[in-house]
C-alpha cells in the first residue's frame, strides 16, 4: 500500500509554520549573564525580546542520526556597543557541526574554539555557514532590522549553555566607529 501526504512543516521565505514547530522566544531578562555591559543592560526593559527561535524536532533530543531544523530571528539592538546575540553554546557532544544559512538582515556568526580562540564570519542572505564539531557559537545582529537565519544539526548534539554562561566568549562584538568590531573580552 502506498500513499501521499502533504508535507508537516512549511518554510517559506522566513516562516516556519506547522502544528509541531516548538518557538521561543529569549528576552534581555533570560540573559543577563550574556552581555558585559551591566549597567546598559539595567537600564534596559528586562522584556525587550532579543531573539525568537522556531524549530522542527521530528524526532526526540538526543536521537542518535535524526536532524533538527530551526530558524532564528534576533531584534536589532544593543546593550552599550554590544550588539543584539543569542546565548551561545557549545555543542553537549562537543563533535557535532551544524550549519547556519543567513536568510535577512546583516549579522556575523562569531565562533570559539575549545581553546578559546574566537573568530567571527560575515552573515548575509545567501551566506552558508558551516560550524566545525568543538567550536562554541554565537550569532550577532550588526544591522537595523532582524536577522534571520536557520540552522541544521544533528539530533544528539544537545546544547552545553553552562561553560559559556560561566566563561563567556573570549571575544565580544561591540560597534567602534559604527562598525562591527571583535573586541577581547
Ligand atoms: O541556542 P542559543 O544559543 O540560545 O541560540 C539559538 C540558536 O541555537 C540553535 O538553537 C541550535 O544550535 C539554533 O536554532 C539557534 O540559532
Ligand atoms: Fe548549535
Amino acid at each position: 500500500m502506498s500513499s501521499i501526504n502533504d508535507p508537516a512543516v512549511l518554510f517559506q521565505g522566513t516562516t516556519l509554520e506547522g502544528p509541531e514547530i516548538d518557538r521561543v522566544t529569549r528576552t534581555l531578562g533570560d540573559l543577563t549573564d550574556v552581555f558585559s555591559d551591566k549597567d546598559a543592560l539595567a537600564a534596559m526593559a528586562a522584556d525587550q525580546k532579543v531573539y525568537d527561535v522556531a524549530c522542527y524536532f521530528p524526532v526526540a533530543d538526543g536521537t542518535t542520526a535524526g536532524l533538527f531544523f530551526g530558524i532564528t530571528y534576533i531584534y536589532p539592538g544593543k546593550v552599550g556597543t554590544e550588539y543584539f546575540m543569542t546565548r551561545g553554546h557549545f555543542h553537549q557532544l562537543r563533535d557535532r557541526g551544524e550549519f547556519y544559512h543567513c536568510l535577512e538582515g546583516e549579522g556575523m556568526l562569531i565562533l570559539m574554539d575549545e581553546d578559546r580562540q574566537t573568530r567571527a564570519e560575515k552573515m548575509y542572505p545567501g551566506s552558508l555557514h558551516y560550524i566545525p564539531g568543538h567550536t562554541a557559537h554565537r550569532t550577532a545582529n550588526t544591522g537595523n532590522s532582524m536577522l534571520v537565519f536557520s540552522a541544521f544539526w544533528p539530533s544528539d548534539a544537545g546544547h552545553d549553555y553552562q561553560s559559556i554562561s560561566e566563561k563567556g566568549f573570549s571575544g565580544i562584538l561591540v560597534e567602534q566607529n559604527g562598525e562591527p568590531v571583535l573586541a577581547s573580552k
